[in-house]
């Protein structure tokens, strides 16, 4: 019998996409962030779920490890999307990729032609996008997780980061200079499955896309 494994990371895409299986028909038998099970059943024996990290959501779906996940935006812009087909916006885990800069610091003045500036961030394709798109060179510092500390030490002028509430922004003394783009999250289909299991993968896709919320 055919089946399909879908690629999830735990937290917020996790949660966000419970109410999208379950219009498809899909409950997991386990929760992720109780659980250390990294392979999840479902009630149907022809669908399982594994947990990965977020970042190495499309990698399992480009070789065919999983058929299908769900990925940031962000995270598929740094992959670059090989052997991946993206049919759907499912908008959730929304959030948008700004630069930010501590409170205070001239971002205007640094930018200007002959400026140069230190930014640190985890997204190093879309920044090199977004500064080239300006016509701005800058020395970019890749880093693995919490931007927001590296202007207040020094390492970086700016952050190129993912804001949601600005909570984090303000409790660390930044602020927002620039917005570069909304991100959400994709349903992501591995290009030979989609061919070689469509029978499987069709209907979910026509679940999930009729439960999107606006
Ligand atoms: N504060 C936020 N609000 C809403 N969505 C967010 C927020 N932060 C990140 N996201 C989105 O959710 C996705 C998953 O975020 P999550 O925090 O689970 O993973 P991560 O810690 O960024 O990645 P990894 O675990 O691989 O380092 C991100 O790729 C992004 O698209
Ligand atoms: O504007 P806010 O609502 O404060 O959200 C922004 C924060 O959310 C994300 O971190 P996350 O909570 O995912 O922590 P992590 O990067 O350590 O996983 C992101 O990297 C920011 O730090």
């Amino acid at each position: 019998m055919s089946s399909i494994t879908l690629a999830l990371s735990k937290g917020r895409i996790f949660e966000e996409t419970l109410p999208l299986l379950a219009a498809a028909g899909i409950v997991p038998t386990d929760n992720p962030e109780s659980s250390r099970k990294l392979i999840i059943g479902t009630n149907r024996p022809d669908v399982r779920l594994v947990i990965v990290r977020a970042t190495d959501t499309p990698t399992y779906v480009q070789y065919g490890a999983a058929d299908l996940g769900i990925a940031g935006k962000d995270v598929l812009i740094e992959h670059g999307g090989a052997g991946l087909y993206q049919p759907l916006d499912l908008n959730i885990a929304r959030c948008r990729l700004c630069v930010a800069v501590q409170k205070g610091f001239d971002y205007e003045a640094a930018i200007r032609p002959g400026g140069r500036i230190r930014v640190a961030t985890k997204y190093i394709n879309a920044a090199k996008a977004h500064f080239a798109g300006k016509g701005m060179h800058v020395d970019l510092i890749k880093l693995y997780g919490s931007m927001e500390l590296a202007p207040l030490v020094g390492l970086a002028d700016a952050i190129v980061d993912l804001v949601s509430t600005g909570g984090t922004l303000r409790a660390n003394n930044l602020e927002e200079v620039e917005d570069i783009m909304p991100i959400s999250s994709r349903l992501i289909v591995n290009q030979a499955s989609l061919k070689l299991k469509r029978e499987l993968i069709q209907p979910m896709l026509d679940a999930f896309a009729g439960a999107v919320k606006p």
